[in-house]
């Protein structure tokens, strides 16, 4: 269905804007925002310097150069001080995400910077973008979840760029049915929403007996029925999408799966610390040679030391996805080649981490550690 290009999007302030349905999503990230913020002002040696010559060849005294320096200096702007910077309503953060204000990623964004000013991106590579351009500090994007499984997408993309991992989001969505005030569930023919929403919803929607349509956010079908006045359409998406594009919540907690727990990366440009006084995971990822036993080998550098794994997850080289072999005695075999992204509960600053990744290193055709970062442990 052709959701995006119903939806208008500007610049402008993303979550002060309960009532309209305009908002400022990061589409052409080659053109800074109207509102891009210029820290840094004046120079006040500039000022003084451009007083004087102002003045040059009069008999200036002292009192009138200051005089002047007053004025010019009132009618400029102030700089910023620490008492302004540490006053900031929202911490100084921006959190990039894909979707729209009032999406579950949105909520995963506000979930680990109460405070924050959050980007809504049109895609997830947006979202690394926003980043890598400095229009946001961090990006928050779902990973995988515990009945869909993994998002593959974003697993290509933490490859492609060169973010870091710096801390995980665990969310427990609560979906709701939503419709167009005065809208009944009997009127429903159709629900629109994210196929994840969607799938996590499939005893209330199949009683109802409506067709599902999938769209790129929970928030976007919100948006989308509310703006163009649907009322033979539901959406299943947030309560706070509900409030955010005006509808009703025909009905809460949807969810088949009371556990359903989606799980979101925070990525920034520069990694952390890692530490000892927490529990810390680890997220790597590299290539193996073909060969017999070779993944159960690099499985073995963690169980040696006891660490646990939490997560392994294998994606095909986008550069070389067949390895042709040549043998004489079995003729010639394709091979699909792999990238293998592993999570692990220890720390990078633990000897016994280290010494996995360097036992690893020796045989690993290509190794990159993409983050170690706090466990989340709220859920
Ligand atoms: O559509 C949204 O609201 C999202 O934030 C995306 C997303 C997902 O990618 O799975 C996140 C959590 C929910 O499971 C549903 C959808």
């Amino acid at each position: 269905m052709a959701l995006k290009s119903a939806a208008v999007f500007s610049w402008g302030d993303s979550r002060s804007n309960p009532s309209g349905f305009v908002f400022n999503r990061v589409k052409n990230l080659n053109t800074a925002p109207r509102n891009w913020v210029c820290v840094g002002g004046f120079s006040g040696h500039e000022t003084i310097s451009s007083a004087e010559n102002e003045n040059a060849g009069k008999s200036t005294t002292e009192t009138d150069v200051s005089r002047k320096l007053s004025r010019d200096l009132s009618s400029l702007p102030k700089p910023l001080s620490v008492a302004d910077l540490s006053a900031a309503p929202n911490d100084g953060v921006r959190i990039s995400f894909k979707g729209l204000p009032g999406s579950y990623s949105e909520e995963a964004a506000l979930k680990a910077y109460p405070k924050c000013e959050t980007v809504p991106c049109d895609e997830f590579e947006d979202a690394f973008k926003a980043v890598e351009l400095w229009l946001a500090d961090k990006a928050v994007l779902p990973i995988e979840n515990s009945s869909g499984g993994s998002i593959h997408r974003n697993y290509d993309l933490l490859l492609r760029h060169r973010l870091h991992i710096v801390g995980e989001v665990q969310l427990a969505p609560n979906f709701c049915l939503l419709a167009l005030p005065g809208v009944r569930a009997e009127q429903l023919k159709r629900v629109l929403s994210h196929p994840q929403a969607l799938a996590s919803s499939d005893v209330l929607l199949s009683k109802l007996g409506v067709a599902r349509e999938n769209v790129d956010d929970t928030a976007g079908a919100a948006q989308y029925v509310a703006s163009n006045g649907l009322r033979d359409a539901g959406v299943v998406a947030s309560a706070r999408a509900a409030e955010i594009y005006g509808l009703n919540i025909l009905a809460d907690r949807i969810q088949d799966d009371t556990d359903n727990v989606t799980r979101f990366l925070v990525l920034a440009r520069d990694p952390i610390i890692p530490r000892t006084d927490k529990s810390f995971k680890t997220s790597i990822v590299f290539t193996l040679d073909e060969g017999p036993g070779v993944l159960f080998k690099a499985l073995a550098v963690f169980a040696l030391r006891e660490i646990n794994l939490t997560k392994i997850e294998s994606r095909p080289q986008k550069k070389k996805p067949l390895r042709v072999v040549d043998d004489s005695n079995t003729g010639t075999a394709k091979y699909f080649d792999y990238l293998f992204y592993i999570d692990f509960e220890a720390s990078m600053a633990e000897p016994r981490a280290q010494n996995a990744l360097g036992h690893l290193q020796e045989f690993a055709t290509f190794l990159r550690v993409l983050g170690c970062y706090p466990m989340d442990t709220t859920l």
